[in-house]
């Protein structure tokens, strides 16, 4: 046996070869799909802390171009806030759900605004004191949700665990834990991103498509259930070992921005 033939491939081949037949086939009738990419380790590689993400300087105007082509049935669909979101496309407007579900900008531009309780506000506060004695621990406030972050501080998963559940204890029947990459996230419980999906797709350009549902964490998994369910299709991205509903798989966001700009091209 060769030394080539003891390498196995890497889990990840064969569902790269499906998503690149997805790709193919929504590049060739782009008037049948509607697309639904979340952002963080889908568009965009993970960075260390929230604030250091890089937008690559072609994808706004590849997103554009593949909604243009889509007639304008390319809907954003993130954890993170509606207006942080937004600014990271500029000069660019799409669909968009922030908070996992709980915020959205229509395709006509209706906005659905989640808005924190003064009790939701307390626990924002206390949070952020008690990370003051956590070093490495971000805490990102965002309206109507807060996330926990620890990448830079792994050590106090456990604990930021429990505090979070303690907290969304605390915060009430409104308001649900959401695990994450290296984070916990107390969010509005009434929406999921798969109920956003639900929603866009019940309006105009989004009716009578089949959607495509992008992403990379927990999160999407809803999504996922949902494009599944509706005949269309979904790819997680990343690492294989994870569990899933998606039909495929991608490596990385690097292949997810080059398959579509094959498509904005
Ligand atoms: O739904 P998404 O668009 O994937 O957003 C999910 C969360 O993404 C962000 O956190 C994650 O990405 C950070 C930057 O790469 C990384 O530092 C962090 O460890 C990840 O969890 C964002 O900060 C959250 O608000 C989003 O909910």
């Amino acid at each position: 046996m060769s030394e080539e033939q003891l390498i196995e491939p890497p889990a990840s081949v064969d569902a790269d070869r499906i998503t690149d037949a997805v790709f193919e086939r929504i590049g060739g009738h782009p008037e049948q799909w509607a697309l639904f990419l979340d952002i963080d380790g889908t568009l965009l590689d993970l960075a260390p802390t929230p604030d250091e993400i890089v937008v690559p300087e072609a994808l706004p105007d590849h997103l554009r171009r593949i909604s243009g082509r889509m007639g304008g049935a390319l809907a954003l669909v993130t954890g993170r806030a509606l207006p942080y979101a937004d600014a990271l496309f500029r000069p660019h407007h799409f669909p968009l759900a922030g908070l996992h579900g709980a915020e959205m900008r229509a395709a006509d531009g209706r906005m659905i605004f989640a808005t924190p309780t003064p009790e939701f506000e307390a626990i924002k506060a206390a949070l952020v004191r008690e990370a003051k004695n956590l070093p490495g621990v971000l805490i990102e406030d965002k309206g109507a949700a807060v996330a926990a972050h620890y990448r830079l501080a792994p050590q106090y998963e456990a604990l930021l665990e429990r505090r979070m559940r303690h907290y969304v204890q605390e915060a009430g029947p409104g308001w649900a834990l959401q695990l994450g990459k290296m984070v916990f996230e107390i969010r509005p419980a009434r929406a999921s991103k798969g109920d956003a999906v639900e929603r866009f797709m019940q309006e105009a350009p989004f009716t009578d498509r089949l959607p495509l549902a992008i992403g990379d964490d927990l999160t999407d998994e809803s999504m996922f259930a949902v494009a599944n369910a509706r005949g269309g299709h979904s790819i997680r991205v990343g690492h294989a070992e994870a569990t899933t509903c998606a039909q495929s798989r991608a490596v990385s966001p690097t292949y997810i921005r080059s398959a579509l700009a094959m498509i904005a091209a």
